[in-house]
């Protein structure tokens, strides 16, 4: 890595507070030395670290709002630089002027997420902590918030630099013996590679299962509910979330736009999808509707395919239903949702029909008096794989996960080549290399532009 100095020499300034109306809004400003920043905002030279009541002024003087200062000196901050914090009032207007006052002063308006990147470039944090800082900020649910700030603190880093300390214990062992082909088996041997090999792999399964719930929690599932007008769609979704979000009434077509609400089992966030109901239809709106259904399918991970228990079921035939059947896609999770059985007087429960590859569920239920609900929300949950306790989930990233699995596959292949001890040795740096990916070590300039690029502003 080039010298991050070298690279971020200008002063970076965004408002770091929340765009809207609130008690107090901050300005954040980064950058090489300071001291005379703060000196023409405020008059006088903040000590390090204090809290100072000052105005903030404008090149006349005049004030442009009166507020807290603070100065971090480098390297004592967040990004490791100088670091200042105007905490004004949190007007938006106020905030701009307060804002233009810094750009005047020779700051630019930082990039999204450019104060975390400085931070990272610094070292202050690795790329894992770094990422959880936008991640704690998106969490969605508290159980997410937690994990984030948990790998915030450094523990998902831990493991891994575990995980790397372990792999380089072994291949020291390896390669101080690679001078010594006629005693590579003995050597395996007596150093005990392979027990201790899959020691790494035990940990990095535990990792990377940690991981994959992680990261169910991290975006959660999407849930999309299909099925013919009236089937009860609208009445499910009500009751999963709680409250009359869709409209429901005897009309068939009554939905015409899909309706999305996120709500939480147990800590996992799953965005359910309500849908217009599917049938021939000759009018345009309710068209439009059905496709954009469709749409909703094949972003599915999960499918509640409703249909109506009674006898009096829907305007549409068997054979129609079918074909709504037959279209909807192969390798998504698909639950079939028998609803309205008050009227056809059957019980609520869970019905495992054998044959189909993996057994097709079907859950019996009464969306309208909300019997069965529970057990939608337990097939969801088990749909989702949730099985992880609280403390040890990681909140991990897609690519996190992608690098987990190259280490684990490398781990399994260095398993395989025992018998060759350089390709033994390739196997295991490559796998530290992969693990290097989730901290930061080996990790390409456009990676970290596509990752700080969806940061917020300011942050
Ligand atoms: N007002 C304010 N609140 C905030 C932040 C901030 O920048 N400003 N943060 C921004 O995201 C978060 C806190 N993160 C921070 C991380 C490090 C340092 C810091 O000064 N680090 C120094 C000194 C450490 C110490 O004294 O122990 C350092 O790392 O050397 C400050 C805030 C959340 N709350
Ligand atoms: N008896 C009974 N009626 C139900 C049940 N679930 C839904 N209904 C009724 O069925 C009718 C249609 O329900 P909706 O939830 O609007 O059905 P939908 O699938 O969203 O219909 P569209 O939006 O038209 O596709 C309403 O009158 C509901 O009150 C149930 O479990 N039992
Ligand atoms: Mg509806």
């Amino acid at each position: 890595m080039q010298n991050p100095a070298a690279r971020t020499p200008d002063v970076i300034a965004a408002i770091a507070t929340a765009p809207g109306r609130g008690g107090i809004g901050v300005v954040r400003v980064s950058g090489a030395s300071l001291s005379e920043f703060a000196a023409a905002l405020c008059g006088r030279v903040p000590q390090p670290r204090r809290a100072m009541f000052s105005a903030f002024v404008d090149a006349a003087g005049e004030a442009i709002d009166e507020g807290i200062l603070l100065h971090f000196p480098a390297p004592a901050s967040f990004t490791g630089e100088d670091v200042l914090e105007l905490q004004g009032h949190g007007g938006p207007v106020v905030m701009q002027m307060l804002l233009a006052r810094c750009l005047e002063l020779g700051a630019r308006l930082a990039e999204p997420g450019e104060f975390t990147r400085r931070a990272f470039l610094n070292g202050k944090l690795d790329l894992a902590q770094a990422e959880s800082v936008a991640d704690l900020i998106e969490a969605s649910t508290a159980a997410a918030a937690r994990s984030a700030v948990r790998s915030l603190s450094g523990r998902f880093s831990e493991e891994i630099h575990r995980i790397v300390d372990a792999l380089i214990d072994l291949r020291m062992l390896v390669e101080a013996t690679l001078d010594f082909p006629e005693e590579e088996i003995e050597f395996l041997e007596r150093a005990r590679a392979m027990p201790r090999l899959e020691e790494i792999r035990d940990k990095l399964e535990s990792v990377l299962d940690r991981a994959r719930q992680g990261a169910l929690l991290r975006s959660g599932l999407n849930v999309v509910l299909v099925g013919e007008p009236n089937v009860g769609k609208s009445s499910l979704l009500n009751q999963l979330a709680g409250e009359d979000r869709a409209i429901v009434t005897d009309i068939a077509g009554t939905t015409r736009d899909a309706l999305r609400e996120t709500i939480q089992i147990e800590g996992i966030p799953l965005h359910i999808i309500d849908t217009a109901g599917l049938r021939e239809t000759a009018d345009t709106v309710e068209r439009i509707g059905i496709e954009r259904t469709w749409r909703e399918i094949e972003r599915a991970d999960v499918i509640l395919r409703l249909v109506d228990a009674s006898a009096a079921a829907t305007d549409t035939t068997p054979e129609a239903s079918e074909s709504i059947d037959a279209r909807l896609p192969r390798g998504v999770e698909r639950i079939t949702v028998v609803n309205k059985i008050d009227l056809a007087g059957l019980a609520a429960g869970r019905i495992e029909e054998p044959g189909e590859p993996g057994g097709r569920i079907r859950l019996q239920v009464s969306a309208k008096r909300g019997t069965g609900i529970d057990l939608v929300r337990a097939e969801l949950l088990r749909i989702a794989g949730w099985h992880a306790h609280g403390e040890d989930v990681i909140l991990a990233r897609e690519r996190h996960l992608h690098a987990l699995r190259a280490a684990l596959a490398h781990i399994e292949s260095a398993a395989a080549q025992s018998a060759a001890l350089e390709l033994f040795a390739e196997e295991l740096r490559l796998a530290q290399e992969s693990l290097g990916e989730i901290t930061g070590e080996f990790t390409a300039d456009d990676l970290l532009g596509v990752i700080f690029s969806r940061f917020c502003i300011g942050k």
